[in-house]
């Protein structure tokens, strides 16, 4: 497997292009499974998570042209069309969904398009258990019949599906897409309560307009979407990805840098922002981005705690804990999303950190020194928030297990050795 080595202690300076988000683009892949025609979507991350996706799709019969974009480097901006002419399979099988949760959101489109579906239940990750069982009541709400077998999650409708008043208990992300793009297609009205209100989202939603959907509500904690008869193909273009921002903020801040991120949404990252601002960090929108500089300054503890949009997100939680391990005070750090998402404390003492974990809190005791370390990754952001440390700390550090990276971050470390960054991939050997 491979491996990330870096020196730290350099202070980043430069520019950083923010790709397309990981997040939106999987949930905007599977919306073609709605319509025959192509689907044509820009700015497409160059990520494992995609290609992962791409294969689930390809298995379900899905035509895919990729255009590289060549000025790029054939790297950002890339242009995937996708079309769905002809459903050939519906089952999602375990090999594809267990390398990737969001394979689950095949399933509201194969059952409003095809009135079936075989899904292969996720299982639980690293971060948590995370049920898919929202997913299903809410689908059951519109009339289809779901049965667990063997590991799978087996689904039908006879006819239609139906429109229905769905209330989440809890604010589910993939929950609310999967009802997003079933109820574009059902018979009727279908209103989403307590909806997710996550960019990524409305990002769906737009899209899914855009194909012909009729949607009211997008961005706000009530959907109202009234089914229609057929979609068409469209061309949309990604939303840029706030979290891998939101790393990159942090690489500036946690090494006292100067960085510039070009293509930032700014007014997505209030929260994240408050919280930098709140620090000492220094956080302006530029006319192509978003600056980012701690130069020179001294970094204060905050409390933080994770929430759904536009509350603090869970997925910057671990790099804001390597930041705050670099602080003069102390910060405590709450995650209410996931059960398990605070595997990167180990790894973090191991360079220096003074942490201590109380149920669903961690106390950051700030230290003014990391020093580097052979560390683990567990997980896409504990990796990254790894390499954050990696880049504050004094020496060498190794990050092992570095695959979970790749899921979410294109070109990670050419993306920071632009900015004065001493890092380096260390490739696997034949032997490992
Ligand atoms: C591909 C993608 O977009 N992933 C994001 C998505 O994940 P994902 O869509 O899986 O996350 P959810 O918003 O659904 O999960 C939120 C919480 O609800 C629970 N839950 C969810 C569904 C359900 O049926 N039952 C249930 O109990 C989960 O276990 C979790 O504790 O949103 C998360 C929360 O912002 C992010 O961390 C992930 O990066
Ligand atoms: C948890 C994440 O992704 P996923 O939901 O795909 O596991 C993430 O992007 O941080």
């Amino acid at each position: 497997m491979d491996r990330i080595r870096i020196i730290g202690g350099t202070p980043l300076k430069g520019t950083i292009t923010i790709g397309g988000a990981k997040n939106a683009a999987l949930a905007l892949m599977p919306a073609c499974l709605l319509t025959d025609e192509t689907l044509s979507l820009a700015n497409l991350p160059h990520l494992v998570d995609i290609t992962t996706m791409a294969n689930l799709l390809a298995q379900h019969g899905v035509g895919m042209i990729l255009n590289g974009d060549a000025a790029n480097g054939g790297h950002t901006g890339r242009v995937l069309e996708l079309t769905a002419a002809e459903i050939t399979n519906t089952t999602a099988p375990y090999d594809l969904v267990r390398k990737m949760r969001a394979s689950v959101l095949v399933l509201g489109p194969l059952l409003a398009r095809c009135g079936q579906a075989r899904v292969s239940l996720p299982g639980g990750c690293a971060i948590g258990t995370r049920p898919v069982d929202l997913h299903l009541k809410a689908l059951e709400q519109m009339g289809a019949v779901i049965e667990l077998e063997e590991g799978y999650i087996v689904a039908h409708v006879r006819g239609r599906l139906k429109g229905a008043h769905i209330i989440f208990p809890q604010v589910t992300v993939g929950g609310t897409e999967n009802i997003l793009m079933a109820a574009s297609l059902a018979e009727g009205e279908t209103v989403i309560a307590n909806a997710a209100r996550e960019p990524e989202v409305a990002d769906l939603a737009h899209c899914l307009v855009a194909m012909g959907a009729k949607i009211e509500g997008i961005g706000s904690g009530t959907l109202h979407i009234q089914g229609v008869d057929r979609l068409h193909g469209a061309h949309y273009s990604v939303v840029p990805d706030r979290i891998e921002t939101g790393s990159y903020a942090v690489a500036a801040a946690i090494t006292r840098g100067d960085i510039e991120l070009v293509g930032a949404r700014f007014d997505l990252m209030e929260s994240v922002n408050t919280i930098l601002t709140e620090c000492g960090v220094l956080v302006e929108e530029t006319p192509r981005g978003m600056r980012v500089c701690a130069e020179g300054r001294d970094i204060a503890g905050v409390d933080i705690m994770t929430e759904p949009y536009p509350g603090f997100p869970t997925d910057m939680q671990a790099q804001l804990m390597a930041l705050m391990s670099t602080s003069s005070g102390a910060s405590m750090i709450t995650e209410t999303i996931f059960e398990n998402r605070f595997m990167h404390v180990p790894e973090m003492t191991r360079m220096g950190a003074r942490i201590n974990v109380h149920g669903a809190s961690a106390i950051v005791r700030g230290s003014a020194k990391l020093s580097g370390a052979q560390v683990m990754a567990t997980d896409l952001r504990a990796s990254v928030s790894l390499i954050l440390a990696g880049l504050a700390a004094e020496g060498e550090t190794i990050v092992n297990r570095v695959y979970h990276l790749d899921r979410g971050y294109e070109r990670v470390e050419e993306k920071l050795a632009a900015c004065g960054a001493r890092i380096e991939r260390l490739k696997a050997t034949a032997a490992e």
